[in-house]
């Protein structure tokens, strides 16, 4: 047992959502005091009563400063964001305020009165836009397209200014696309993951919708939109494996993150309908609404500088990850029916 004097205080911004859950686990683990944020109540059996959640809006200024002075951490993690690119075009001025004004408040605080206080930010991949590098890393041009990846970059180097001016330990991770069974259903992954899954049930129609409002299995189709985008995909447990590791180096520094291996969105279809047995080009079909006027073709990570420098190994390759995924979902889907069975509706 750690003795509380001694330990560390981490704050998790966006604590409730996927990555969240895995660096909350991490960091209980590691025997961390955790204080987590979230816009929304969370579900009390989430991680039980083990960490100190705080409900608010971050862009509420006086909210932010109350939490951070309350947390007082050793260590920010701050994975708060408008996180669905798509979605960003919608409320550009929202994600302008998370995404960037956010991070650039959090360095201002550290800065005045937290000098000592460590700071991971999650950069993401969406920064190149979409780049015609063969591969990406850490000095990548950033050419965001959308008002999310335009946010994230902003935050990506206004980190790395106030790194080099002040001499602060801030230090961003460059998050390339990763999944986990916690994932929600409108990424493209778990949307696969979900119509797979349903369809080795002998479902044709399933209750969660996509994103034009359809069910995601539709007469028994999964409707996508470009599947010939080749994006990297790595498990979300080992990018927060990644986020502790930049923050315990004495140096701090930005770092792509990703599993330095892309695929195809028809690739990930294939290999999730094989592990139910299923022929994906039976399935799944392209509809034009579900394309993107702006998308980020191609990204690859070469996370050479994490795994010289900080050892870095993700455990879950991509045949693994879309396994679990695709497992998870048949499990799920199973409960759902059999309550369905026991209550009738
Ligand atoms: N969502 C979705 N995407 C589709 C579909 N069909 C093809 N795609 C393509 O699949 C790719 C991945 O889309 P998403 O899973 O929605 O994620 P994202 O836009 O890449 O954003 C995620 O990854 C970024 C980079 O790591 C993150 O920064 C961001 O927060 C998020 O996690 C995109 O190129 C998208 O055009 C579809 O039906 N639905």
């Amino acid at each position: 047992m750690v003795e509380d004097h001694v330990r560390k205080r981490a704050l998790v911004t966006g604590g409730a959502g996927q990555d969240g859950w895995y660096l909350i686990n991490l960091l209980l683990a590691h025997g961390y005091d955790v204080f987590a944020q979230s816009r929304h109540a969370v579900d009390s059996e989430i991680h039980g009563d083990r960490v100190h959640w705080h409900i608010g809006n971050l862009t509420d200024e006086a909210f932010l400063r109350n939490l951070l002075v309350t947390a007082a951490p050793d260590e920010i993690y701050n994975l708060a964001a408008v996180s669905r690119p798509s979605i960003s075009w919608d409320i550009p001025i929202e994600t302008a305020l998370l995404n960037s004004l956010v991070p650039h408040r959090i360095c201002e605080f550290i800065r005045r009165e937290a000098p000592t206080c460590r700071l991971f930010q999650a950069s993401s991949s969406e920064i190149y836009g979409d780049t015609r590098a063969e591969v990406q890393d850490e000095d990548t041009r950033a050419n965001p397209g959308s008002p999310y990846g335009i946010s994230k970059a902003y935050a990506h180097q206004i980190v790395g200014a106030y790194r080099r001016q002040y001499g602060l330990h801030l230090s961003c991770g460059i998050l390339f696309n990763h999944e986990s069974p916690r994932r929600p259903l409108n990424f493209v992954s778990q949307k696969i993951a979900h119509a797979a899954a349903a369809a080795s049930l002998g479902l044709t129609e399933t209750r969660e919708l996509d994103e034009r409002g359809k069910p995601i299995l539709f007469n028994g189709k999964l409707y996508l939109g470009d599947i010939t985008v080749r994006r990297d995909f790595g498990f979300a447990g080992d990018f927060v494996e990644a986020m502790r590791l930049i923050v315990q180096n004495d140096a701090p520094a930005d770092y792509a993150v990703g599993s330095g291996q892309a695929h195809s969105i028809a690739e990930f279809c294939e290999v999730a309908f094989k592990v139910c047995g299923l022929d994906w080009k039976k399935y799944v079909s392209v509809d034009e609404t579900l394309l993107r006027k702006v998308d980020s073709h191609f990204t690859q990570a070469d996370p050479s500088k994490l795994k010289a420098k900080l050892g870095w190994q993700p455990k879950v390759d991509f045949l693994g990850l879309v396994e679990t995924m695709v497992q998870e979902r048949v499990r799920i889907l199973k409960l759902s029916q059999a309550s369905t069975d026991a209550t009738g509706t």
